[in-house]
C-alpha cells in the first residue's frame, strides 16, 4: 500500500471547464512527497477505506470538518508588489495622475532593501492567507527591492513569478524613477534573472523571473526590442498592461502609429507565455492576435472600474478561448483577495451585458450575452490563471500540484443546501476569515 505524505479527506470543488465545476462529497486527495496529487479516490473505489487506515496509521490524515470544503488554489495573474502600501488610495484620479503623483514616488522607495522586506513579506502572507497560492508580480525598477519579493515568495511557501520593471523612455518618467538607459534596463533585467537562479537552489517552489515592460508609454522601441530578445534567448514569461485605458491607446496610435498590441508583439513580446493584464479595449484584430499567439489576459475588475475605461468583455474572450485569468492589481485594485475579484467580474459583466444609461431603451441598453456566471469566474481564478502561466496547477486531478486551500462557509445554512448553493455562496462570501488553511506543493503554508 502506497504511503502518501498527506491525505486530505473530504468534499470538494473544481472547475473542469469554463461552465462546468465538479463537486465530490467524499473524497481522498492524497498528495506525494513532493507534493503534486497522486491520486484522488473517491468513496466508491476499491481501496478508500484501506488508504484511510493505512494514512491514520502514519498520521498522515487530515479530515475535514463537515462545514469545510477544499477548492485549489488561487493564481492572482497581476500584483504590483510595492503598491500595497497604498491600496485604497486615490484610486479617483486619472491613471496618467495616479501614477506620476501617487505610484511613482512610492515605487522609488523600493531601493531599501530593509523597507521592501517590510512590505513584501506582509504581502505575501496577506495574499496567501486570502488563498492565492501563485502569483504574478510585477517588481520595481530596482533589483534590491525585487530580490527582497523573491526571498518573500520562498521563505512563504508561495508560487512566485517576478518581474523587474522597466520603463527607460524619459518622455513618460520621472528622473528619480527611471532605468538609465535601455542598456542598463536590459543588463540589470539579466543580472535579475541570474540572481533568482542563485536564490532558487534547494528551493522545492522556485521563483520565476519574468520580462517585464511595464507598457509602451514608457519604454523606449529600444528596450522593448531587447526585452523581446531577452524573453527569448531564456524562454521566460513576459507581462505588461494591454490596452488598458484610452489614454494608453491614444498614446500607442500617436507614437507609433499602431495599437499597443500591434507594437508590443513586433518586439517579440506576445507568446504563449506572456500575460498582458487589463485589455479592458482590445479590438477584435488585437482579441486574434491574443489568441493566435496564445497570450494569456489578466482580467483585473476592480482596477479596471476605476482606471480601464470600459468593462473587460470577458465572456467574450472566453467564449474565443482565449486565455483568461484574474488579478487584483495591487494598487489599481484596492483588495488583496481574488473572492472580490470573482464578485467584481461577475457584476461588472452583468452591468456590461444589461446596460448602464436607463434612458436609453432596453433592448439597445446593453452588450447582451457578457453576463458571466460564478462558474466562469471560478474557471478563471484557477484553470485560467494555470493556463495563462502555462502551470499544472488550478484543478483538484492527478498529477497537479497541490496547491489548495481549505475553507467553511461564512454564514449557517438553517436545513438542508445542496452543493451548486453551497459553491455559490462560497464564491459570493468567502473572505479572509473562512479560509482556515492554505497548502502550496503539499506544503501549509496557512
Ligand atoms: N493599473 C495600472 N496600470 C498601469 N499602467 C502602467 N503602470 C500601471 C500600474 O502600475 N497600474
Amino acid at each position: 500500500m502506497m504511503i502518501y505524505k498527506t491525505v486530505l479527506k473530504g468534499r470538494y470543488y473544481t472547475a473542469i471547464d469554463q461552465n462546468q465545476v465538479d463537486y465530490q462529497p467524499d473524497s481522498l486527495v492524497c498528495i506525494d512527497d513532493g507534493g503534486t496529487i497522486a491520486r484522488v479516490v473517491l468513496a466508491d473505489e476499491d481501496d478508500y477505506t484501506t488508504i484511510i487506515h493505512t494514512a491514520e496509521q502514519t498520521g498522515t490524515l487530515v479530515s475535514l470538518a463537515d462545514d469545510q470544503v477544499i477548492l485549489p488554489g488561487f493564481i492572482d495573474l497581476h500584483v504590483h508588489a510595492p503598491q500595497w502600501p497604498n491600496a485604497g488610495l486615490a484610486l479617483d484620479r486619472p491613471l496618467y495622475e495616479w501614477l506620476e503623483e501617487y505610484t511613482f514616488p512610492l515605487e522609488a522607495k523600493f531601493k531599501d532593501a530593509k523597507y521592501a522586506h517590510l512590505v513584501y513579506d506582509n504581502l505575501v502572507e496577506t495574499l496567501l492567507a486570502n488563498g492565492t497560492t501563485t502569483a504574478l508580480y510585477f517588481g520595481s525598477v530596482d533589483n534590491t527591492g525585487n530580490l527582497e519579493l523573491v526571498k518573500s515568495c520562498l521563505s512563504h511557501h508561495q508560487r512566485g513569478f517576478v518581474g523587474k520593471v522597466v520603463m527607460d523612455n524619459p518622455e513618460q518618467t520621472p528622473d528619480y524613477y527611471r532605468d538609465e538607459s535601455a542598456d542598463v534596463a536590459l543588463n540589470e533585467t539579466e543580472n535579475f534573472i541570474h540572481e533568482v537562479e542563485k536564490l532558487n537552489t534547494d528551493q522545492s517552489i522556485p521563483v520565476t523571473p519574468v520580462i517585464t515592460p511595464r507598457f509602451l508609454p514608457s519604454c523606449t522601441d529600444e528596450v522593448l526590442s531587447g526585452l523581446g530578445k531577452l524573453a527569448n534567448k531564456y524562454n521566460l514569461p513576459i507581462q505588461s498592461h494591454c490596452s488598458e485605458s484610452d489614454w494608453e491607446n491614444g498614446y500607442a496610435l500617436e507614437t507609433h502609429g499602431k495599437r499597443d498590441a500591434a507594437v508590443l508583439d513586433e518586439f517579440g513580446l506576445l507568446t504563449d507565455k506572456s500575460v498582458m493584464a487589463h485589455g479592458t479595449l482590445l479590438n477584435d484584430e488585437d482579441i486574434k492576435r491574443f489568441k493566435d499567439r496564445g497570450v494569456g489576459v489578466a482580467h483585473c475588475p476592480i482596477s479596471n472600474v476605476y482606471f480601464g475605461n470600459a468593462v473587460f468583455p470577458a465572456k467574450k474572450l472566453l467564449s474565443e478561448e482565449v486565455k483568461v485569468g484574474l488579478g487584483t492589481d495591487i494598487s489599481g485594485g484596492y483588495d488583496p483577495s481574488v473572492y472580490q475579484n470573482i464578485r467584481q467580474a461577475i457584476m461588472s459583466s452583468r452591468m456590461l451585458d444589461e446596460g448602464v444609461d436607463s434612458e436609453i431603451s432596453p433592448d439597445l441598453r446593453g452588450k447582451h450575452q457578457a453576463a458571466i456566471t460564478a462558474k466562469n469566474a471560478f474557471y478563471m481564478a484557477t484553470i485560467g490563471g494555470a493556463k495563462s502561466l502555462n502551470l499544472t496547477t488550478g484543478q483538484i486531478k492527478q498529477g497537479y500540484a497541490a496547491d489548495l486551500q481549505i475553507v467553511h462557509e461564512k454564514y449557517p445554512t438553517f436545513g438542508h443546501q445542496g452543493p451548486e448553493d453551497t459553491f455559490e455562496k462560497i464564491m459570493y462570501q468567502t473572505t479572509v476569515s473562512e479560509i482556515d488553511h492554505v497548502m502550496t506543493q503539499g506544503v501549509f503554508a496557512k
